[in-house]
């Protein structure tokens, strides 16, 4: 934005803001929280007051080329038919209009007006087919236009979630990448079937200009700046009205976010405990009703001006219309036009008056949503190159995302030995590295301990051992096969995570165990689900729901049920073990859960959990004490490496927090 534009734009929003303080009726115009305003989520909003009608144009056959291309891919016909039978009503404009000199020229014509009806019906028939003609082609078109509307939402919407779905988690990591996901997913996606609509709008808006305009132009060439004359004041106050909308909702960003927030805090469940338990409920509606009254003052204010400037063009409209008037008047007395002939004008003009009106508002509108639209469009070329660079040379020849081909390396069923060698790694964005240079390694049948202080960097070691980060350096290896070289889907179908933090599926209980994997068949699935719901205790609370196995876990739904947070992970952990994977991953699987299901569960894990090979991330010491080799991690690094018994002789980090927690207990 240019500097003096700049200047010009906070001028006038300072203006504003100092208007509606003078104009306040109590205290209760202004928030009292910080503001929220964020320049990142205003950027379109600042584009589009400083946008004039020329750069407009100029860049609105991009946004329609855009359009074009989307609309083609969610439906040829309709596509075809919306574009198509709006050329036609174009046709049928213009034929009619032409056909109106016919019948004026008969009706103007010396002689008994019986005879000149009857000279007239011929033409007036012609009018009537054609605007039968035109009506009914504009209606098909309008039928297709709201057709392709839906067409158009399903093919971003699938996009967009296969792209969230497809990319490597550390994007997710990454807050620029968040950003601009959060504005293709809100607004972006919202516009692209408002580009499409608003692209055939302004085709409409053009067809009917340019019959209107090439109807006056075969009646006579000094006609067509007439029409231009007329049509531009209402699209003056138009757009006018648009950039006051601009730049309120700019200078209304920070109180919108504003009364989300608040209106989300006063009506989610999450919330509602603590409103009650500490007394907030006077504080929120306070703070929300001041921010109410401000936007309020802001948009009846907003409502006034826009009024004054339609009010205007509407005015300027009517000296420009009797401006014509006069006009055609002097050319009839000049004797340049026949009679039959400034009619047909006046209602040419009258046509293309509507027509250029609807064309600017169009225009307006389309380029306003190509802007959003185009943060859809960057943010899905970006989540496109972030999977292509993750995916293997095999999945790239011809695969617009990952997944779709066998991998470069396969990966053993099962495994001897799982080898981390020097790994390091560094999440997006932050300052110092989580991991640096960890080596260990994973044998077969066995119960491996990783343990440490908080944020020492077990669970993102985890998280890489699980392919679901690629380490900076350093690498990961399957009996010598590099994770680096694999589809990580099928290293994912061959572990099972418990994690720390994981999700509560809005689903049944049985969904929430077996994830859509199923067995070859229904009594198969169903002894793996009873399984691995004994191992994990998770029965006892299956037990105790109405519907058993079929309980909707989700209180949103009707007959759905609450789980408390043990519950819960009693069901995460069910999960794990449903899995039949020779890797087990389970981090903290033991933090929400009672003394008696967590001896339960540890006894399980020591037993190697059934055959499989465990990756065990705990704080509670005592049930390490079994595992076959322990890793002590600190600040990223292993430090110590053995059993129970070898750390304990090393006096190191293990024997002194092992120490803590067993004085704890002793005591009492
Ligand atoms: N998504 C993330 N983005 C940036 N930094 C992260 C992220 N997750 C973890 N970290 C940082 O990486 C370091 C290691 O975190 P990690 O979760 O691996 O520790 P941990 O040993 O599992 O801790 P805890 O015992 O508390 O679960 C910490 O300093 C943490 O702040």
């Amino acid at each position: 934005m240019a500097d003096w534009r700049r200047f010009f734009l906070r001028v006038v929003l300072l203006r504003k803001e100092s208007d509606h303080r003078d104009a306040a009726e109590d205290d209760r115009s202004q928030p009292v929280l910080p503001e929220l305003t964020e320049h990142r989520w205003t950027r379109h909003t600042e584009k589009l007051v400083e946008t004039s009608m020329r750069t407009m144009a100029r860049r609105l056959p991009s946004v329609i080329a855009q359009s074009a291309r989307l609309a083609w891919r969610a439906s040829r016909v309709d596509t075809s038919v919306a574009i198509g039978l709006n050329l036609l009503a174009g046709v049928f404009t213009a034929f009619g209009l032409l056909a109106t000199t016919g019948v004026l020229t008969a009706l103007f014509s010396a002689g008994p007006t019986p005879d000149r009806v009857r000279a007239a019906l011929p033409s007036l028939a012609l009018v009537a087919i054609a605007a039968a003609l035109r009506a009914g082609l504009q209606a098909a078109a309008g039928w297709a236009q709201s057709r392709l509307e839906p067409q158009v939402e399903r093919l971003v919407e699938l996009r967009l979630y296969e792209l969230t779905t497809a990319v490597e988690l550390a994007a997710l990591d990454d807050s620029e990448f968040l950003d601009d996901l959060q504005r293709a997913r809100s607004r972006g996606m919202m516009s692209a079937p408002r580009v499409v609509t608003t692209a055939v709008d302004v085709l409409t808006g053009a067809v009917g200009v340019v019959a209107a305009a090439g109807t006056l132009g075969v009646l006579h060439p000094l006609l067509l700046p007439l029409l231009l004359l007329t049509a531009l004041p209402e699209g003056w106050a138009s757009i006018r009205a648009a950039r006051m909308r601009y730049v309120t909702e700019l200078a209304l960003v920070g109180v919108a976010r504003r009364k989300w927030i608040l209106s989300d805090l006063m009506a989610d469940r999450r919330h509602a405990a603590e409103i009650r338990s500490f007394t907030m409920r006077g504080f929120l509606l306070d703070e929300y009703d001041r921010v109410a009254a401000y936007q309020r003052g802001v948009e009846l204010d907003l409502a006034r001006r826009q009024t004054i400037a339609r009010v205007y063009g509407d005015m300027m409209q009517g000296v420009a219309t009797a401006g014509v008037y006069v006009a055609l008047g002097l050319m009839l007395w000049d004797g340049a036009v026949p009679l039959a002939i400034a009619g047909t004008a006046v209602l040419a003009i009258r046509t293309g008056q509507t027509s250029l009106a609807n064309l600017v508002f169009a225009v307006n509108r389309c380029y306003e949503e190509g802007l959003y639209f185009g943060d859809y469009l960057s943010f899905a070329t970006q989540a496109e190159e972030r999977v292509a660079a993750r995916a293997l040379p095999s999945q790239k020849a011809g695969t617009e995302t990952a997944g779709t081909e066998a991998p470069a390396a396969a990966l053993p069923d099962d495994f001897g030995k799982i080898v981390v060698e020097d790994v390091t790694f560094t999440y997006p964005g932050a300052d110092s590295p989580s991991l640096r240079g960890i080596s260990l390694e994973l044998h077969r049948g066995e119960v491996i301990a990783l343990v440490g202080e908080n944020g020492s960097g077990k669970t993102t070691l985890a998280k890489i051992m699980a392919g679901l980060y690629d380490p900076d350096g350093g690498d990961v290896r399957w009996d010598g096969v590099s994770l680096r070289e694999v589809d990580p889907r099928t290293l994912w179908e061959r572990i099972a995570v418990i994690a720390q933090e994981y999700t509560h599926w809005p689903m049944t209980a049985r969904q929430n165990i077996t994830m859509g994997r199923v067995g070859a068949d229904g009594a198969s699935t169903e002894t793996a689900v009873l399984a691995a719901a004994r191992a994990s205790g998770a029965d006892e609370v299956v037990d105790g729901l109405a519907h058993g196995y079929d309980t909707l876990l989700d209180r949103r739904f009707q007959d759905g049920a609450e789980l408390s947070g043990g519950q819960w992970q009693r069901l995460a952990v069910a999960r794990g073990f449903y899995r039949d994977a020779p890797l087990l991953i389970c981090d903290e699987p033991t933090a929400a859960l009672d003394a008696r299901a967590e001896h339960h569960l540890f006894e399980r894990i020591r037993t190697h959990a059934d055959g499989r090979t465990v990756l065990l991330i705990t704080h509670r010491l005592a049930s390490v004490r079994h595992a076959d080799r322990i890793f002590v991690l600190d600040q990223g690094k292993v430090t110590e490496e053995g059993d129970h018994e070898h750390l304990m002789a090393l006096g190191g980090l293990y024997a002194e927090l092992y120490s803590l927690q067993a004085r704890a207990y002793h005591a009492a």
